[in-house]
């Protein structure tokens, strides 16, 4: 009926860009910040360039830092150019992502996915138990904004990782704790995943099934299956339609 196998008992769910509507106002975010930034390492425009100032690409936000944590993005972007920056400088673009990250929930709000607050509801009413694993720091404030705090027996986030020192997605380490908290193995508990670095860590966790939930189109849903999903499904609804 959930389109999971049946010897999964715990969801994992993702939250940004599968539960709510906030993968591409995180993107967003990062695409202003680093172009800024790019911007003022170059001392003018950007938008003609081709070295490693040229500006920041949705491919490469979800190569480098879709799904990870936010200091874990700034790094792995800034070494996909080769650009060395001081630890401080690396923190205020962090610091100025989120600020605009903020500003951009203060202004429109946050949106569940109907199709995932179907599911949740299906998934509640047949006794799945459900728990929230977000690399994300503003984790509890997008569930209260989405009203989906109520779904959620445990939540590990952005600040579980740094508290923790848990190593961040493609590492399993945040899912695996998430698995912890709920008391069951990985074997017994599903990942839901939209960025390829969490479908990675999903497959790295060995995880009794992994869910792709492909928002974006293109290559996505090869490259999920290339991580390791179980299985790929543009909106989690469609699971319901499984079985
Ligand atoms: O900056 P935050 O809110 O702590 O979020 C960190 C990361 O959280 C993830 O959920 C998002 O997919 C990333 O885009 C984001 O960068």
């Amino acid at each position: 009926m959930l389109g999971l196998p049946d010897v999964i008992t715990v969801a994992l769910f993702d939250l940004d860009g599968v539960l709510t509507d906030t993968a591409s106002v995180h993107r967003t975010a990062w695409t202003d910040t680093f172009n800024a930034f790019l911007t003022q390492r170059a001392g003018g425009a950007i938008a003609d360039r081709t070295d490693e100032l040229r500006p920041f690409t949705d491919q490469d936000y979800f190569d480098f830092v879709d799904g990870r944590p936010r200091m874990d993005g700034v790094r792995s972007f800034l070494d996909s150019r080769g650009l060395q920056v001081a630890d401080d400088a690396a923190t205020a673009i962090a610091a100025a992502k989120n600020d605009a990250f903020l500003a951009a929930l203060d202004r429109d709000g946050v949106v569940a996915y109907p199709g995932s607050v179907r599911y949740l509801h299906a998934a509640r009413d047949a006794g799945l138990r459900i728990a929230v694993v977000t690399s994300s720091r503003n984790g509890a404030q997008v569930l209260d904004a989405a009203g989906l705090t109520e779904f959620v027996e445990h939540r590990v986030d952005g600040n579980t990782i740094v508290d923790e020192h848990l190593a961040g997605k493609p590492a399993p380490d945040s899912f695996l704790r998430g698995a912890q908290l709920m008391g069951v193995d990985a074997a017994a508990a599903c990942v839901f995943e939209d960025a390829i670095s969490g479908v990675q860590a999903g497959a790295a966790g060995r995880f009794g099934y992994v869910v792709g939930v492909d928002r974006v189109g293109g290559g996505q849903s090869d490259a999920m299956t290339s991580a390791g999903a179980s299985i790929v499904v543009t909106d989690l609804d469609e699971l319901l339609a499984e079985n």
